[in-house]
């Protein structure tokens, strides 16, 4: 499923409207059909609803609701917030369809007098401003986005909660507060951001009719699912050996954390790697081991319990490795990490300490036949971006996008909205997990799926989509399923319950 800017959007629409021969009224009609079929399900034992129009076409989607509505019984007003002249093209050919069945049209509302019916209605249609706003909303509109967001009847917004940018990096004014979205045709960004979901509530994306390749050159992210999972992750093969599923390497671990290394290497083995190397010192062999069988070892000579040691021609074997979890960022074990990624052209994981070994060569990693995947939080990001985590998460798609690009890196850039990037511009996003991930350790989980999933035989995209999603899956299968609740679930619940995740996924 694409996600897409307001811009994006338009040029969608457009290349329906030329290529496609499809009319914009036909696309408004698709849109409020939709939107109007499935609320008729949901509230169906409402009876009356009020549909709060603005000048636009987002206002024309209303129109065309406000009219099944009515012919499926409900009784409906449209309160329309402009003057008459306001309302042109296709939305006033849909208004005037509204009137022609005997619609009820209140124009020019003031918010007052609206403020005074809503007792009589169930609920309330959303249909002010769709994607077209601009700018700091006008005086004329607020105090109606005021009303709704105090009203304690069911908002419906069409869309988009009216006064929401569809687009990251524009400074939200006030917004409607949606119980529910009903998102015509493709999710925006704002969607997929902390700042914006929320005034969302619950959503769908309804089906306009546009096909699908008025996409391929108008949008460069997705959201990454089931589908896309199915279609990608391959299957293993009855004739394979361990050797066919990648043999990784974890590196990292100083003598106080143990944990991380063993998270990332069960993680990895849970997700299918073929052979898995822990390479860390001496002393936390022993602990490891008790906690992960499959696992074999590589000693790292150490001081003291952190890392000094470069055994890069160690590493030469393996097809895919997994830095930084656990390291510490003592310079000796930074010097190690950076001799490692510079003299190692593998595909590599690097994530926690290891990110911040990487910055000072940022500018050499560039030229490389293998990629090189990181895994920020949002913390480590500005870190290494220089960007406040505010100004990273007022625009994490664009920030993500050219940091990508300038180092040629695929970034994982993880949070309640994963977006992996990769040196390309491609985007995909990651929704799946739950609060119970917001845990010391779940990060190192992530690592070893993506060490596991970069090693089996797909495109790195898909490795890291699919790495995301089931790391998300799991932890959200384990509180459906009652094992869990987002309090007590662990890291190593979320490794535990790959293995429903995989068995869900295969009988698709
Ligand atoms: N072909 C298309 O473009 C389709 C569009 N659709 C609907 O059309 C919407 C987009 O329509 P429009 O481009 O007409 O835009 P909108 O309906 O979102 O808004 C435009 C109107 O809002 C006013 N406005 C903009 N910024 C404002 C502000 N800050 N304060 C107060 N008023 C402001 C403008 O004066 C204009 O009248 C979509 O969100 C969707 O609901 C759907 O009908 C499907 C097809
Ligand atoms: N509220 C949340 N909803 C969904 N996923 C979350 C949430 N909080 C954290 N996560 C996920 O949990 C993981 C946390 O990683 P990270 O912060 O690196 O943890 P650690 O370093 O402690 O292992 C990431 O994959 C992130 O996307
Ligand atoms: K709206």
């Amino acid at each position: 499923m694409y996600i897409v800017t307001a811009e994006e959007m338009y040029e969608i629409d457009r290349y329906a409207i030329e290529h496609g021969g499809i009319d914009g009224r036909i696309l408004m009609e698709n849109a409020g059909r939709a939107i109007a079929e499935r609320l008729i399900k949901q509230e169906a034992g409402s009876q009356a609803a009020a549909v709060i129009v603005g000048s636009g076409n987002n206002g024309g989607d209303g129109f065309v609701i406000a009219r099944y509505l009515l012919q499926s019984g409900f009784r409906v007003k449209v309160y329309q917030l402009a003057s008459n002249q306001k309302i042109t093209g296709d939305a006033l050919y849909h208004k005037q369809l509204f009137i022609n069945q005997q619609g009820l049209i209140e124009d020019n509302v003031d918010a007052e007098m609206l403020q005074d019916d809503l007792p009589n209605y169930h609920f309330v249609v959303d249909a002010i401003l769709g994607i077209g706003v601009k700018g700091e909303i006008r005086s004329s509109i607020r105090p109606f986005i005021d009303l709704l967001n105090k009203s304690d009847k069911k908002v419906i917004s069409v869309d988009i909660p009216s006064g929401l940018p569809a687009n990251e990096g524009i400074d939200k004014d006030i917004a409607v507060k949606a119980d529910f979205t009903y998102v015509v045709e493709s999710p925006k960004q704002s969607l997929f951001t902390e700042w914006g979901a929320p005034y969302y509530g619950e959503w769908e994306v309804v089906p306009i009719g546009i096909p699908e390749q008025a996409y391929s050159n108008h949008s460069s992210l997705k959201r990454w699912g089931k589908q896309a999972f199915v279609s990608t992750f391959p299957k293993r093969d009855t004739y394979s050996h361990k050797g066919s599923h990648g043999k990784g390497a974890v590196i990292g671990g100083q003598r106080t954390m143990p944990g991380s290394v063993t998270l990332t290497a069960s993680a990895a083995l849970k997700s299918g790697a073929g052979l898995l190397t822990i390479a860390t010192v001496e002393d936390n062999i022993p602990i490891i081991a008790s906690k992960c069988t499959e696992a074999m070892y590589q000693v790292l000579e150490d001081r003291d319990g952190v890392i000094t040691k470069n055994h890069t021609d160690l590493f030469k074997a393996f097809d895919g490795l997994a830095i930084g979890m656990g390291m510490g960022r003592d310079e000796v074990t930074a010097n190690f990490s950076q001799k490692l990624i510079q003299a190692l052209d593998m595909p590599m994981v690097i994530d926690a300490d290891g990110l911040h070994h990487l910055k000072p060569i940022l500018n050499t990693v560039s030229e490389r036949n293998h990629p090189i995947i990181i895994t920020p939080h949002f913390g480590e990001m500005a870190m290494l971006t220089g960007y406040t985590i505010d100004e990273m998460k007022r625009k994490p798609f664009s920030i993500a996008k050219e940091f990508a690009d300038q180092y040629q890196l695929y970034v994982v850039l993880k949070g309640k909205f994963t977006i992996i990037t990769s040196p390309y511009g491609d985007q995909i996003v990651n929704d799946t997990g739950n609060a119970g991930l917001a845990k010391g350790g779940t990060g190192d989980v992530l690592s070893g799926i993506l060490l596991a999933m970069i090693m089996q035989n797909q495109s790195t995209m898909a490795a890291l989509g699919n790495a995301c999603y089931i790391h998300g899956l799991s932890a959200e299968m384990r509180v459906k399923s009652g094992e869990n609740t987002e309090i007590d679930l662990l890291a190593s619940d979320v490794i535990d319950g790959l293995s429903n995740v995989f068995r869900t996924l295969s009988d698709v």
